[in-house]
């Protein structure tokens, strides 16, 4: 029961549930991660956690495991910010986040025996304000292109982070705690905790 299928290529979703003493396969499948038009950060995040296992499960043959999907939006008012398309990109959207307010939404998606549950947890980020130098430099360290809003809480971008109110491991992709509970849902068991 410490077997996992992860149906993602995050290496922050596979740290997470390695750190938890689960035995990770990666069985990901590439969905189209475009929003529709006027779709909510909400319902966004939650179609495409689905979509991502409903991919896996047609791309891999069925086993007797949990199959694991997630997604990690980052939402400003209206605006959908997913992962930076490029260095100016990444700069436009920690212009945007610097000195307010935003939300980082992560769907969780779970299906075991033909059931699937999921889950949407959310998390609000204060940021303080960023001079354009320091954005400049936090590019350069490469960490912010493939992740959404374009920063990880959990290196060097974490220095920006005023406030959190929510779940750290929510921000950074797979919110632990909300995770575990899907699994308890399906009968599976909770982790091991075995020694890192
Ligand atoms: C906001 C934030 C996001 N992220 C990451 C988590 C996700 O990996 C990524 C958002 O992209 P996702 O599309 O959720 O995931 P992914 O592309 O990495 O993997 P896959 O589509 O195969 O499931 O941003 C951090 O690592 N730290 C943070 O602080």
């Amino acid at each position: 029961m410490n077997n996992i299928l992860l149906a993602s290529n995050s290496p922050r979703r596979r740290e997470i549930l390695t750190q938890l003493g689960y035995t990770v396969s990666v069985q990901a499948a590439e969905i189209d991660e475009t929003p529709y038009p006027n779709e909510t950060a909400h319902d966004y995040v939650l179609r495409m956690a689905i979509e991502k296992n409903q991919a896996a499960q047609q791309q891999f043959p069925p086993q007797n495991l949990p199959l694991m999907s997630a997604d990690t939006t980052v939402a400003l008012h209206n605006l959908i910010l997913g992962k930076p398309e490029s260095p100016q990109h990444a700069h436009q959207m920690l212009r945007q986040l610097s000195g307010s307010t935003h939300q980082v939404l992560t769907a969780v998606c779970v299906s075991l025996a033909g059931q699937m549950r999921h889950v949407v947890q959310e998390n609000h980020v204060v940021f303080r304000d960023l001079s354009d130098d320091e954005i400049t430099r936090y590019i350069a360290t490469g960490e912010p292109l493939d992740k959404a809003g374009a920063y990880g809480i959990q290196g060097v971008g974490g220095v920006f982070v005023a406030h959190l109110s929510g779940s750290f491991t929510g921000v950074m992709g797979l919110p632990v705690c909300e995770t575990m509970a899907l699994l308890q849902q399906l009968g599976w068991q909770t982790p091991p905790f075995q020694a890192a």
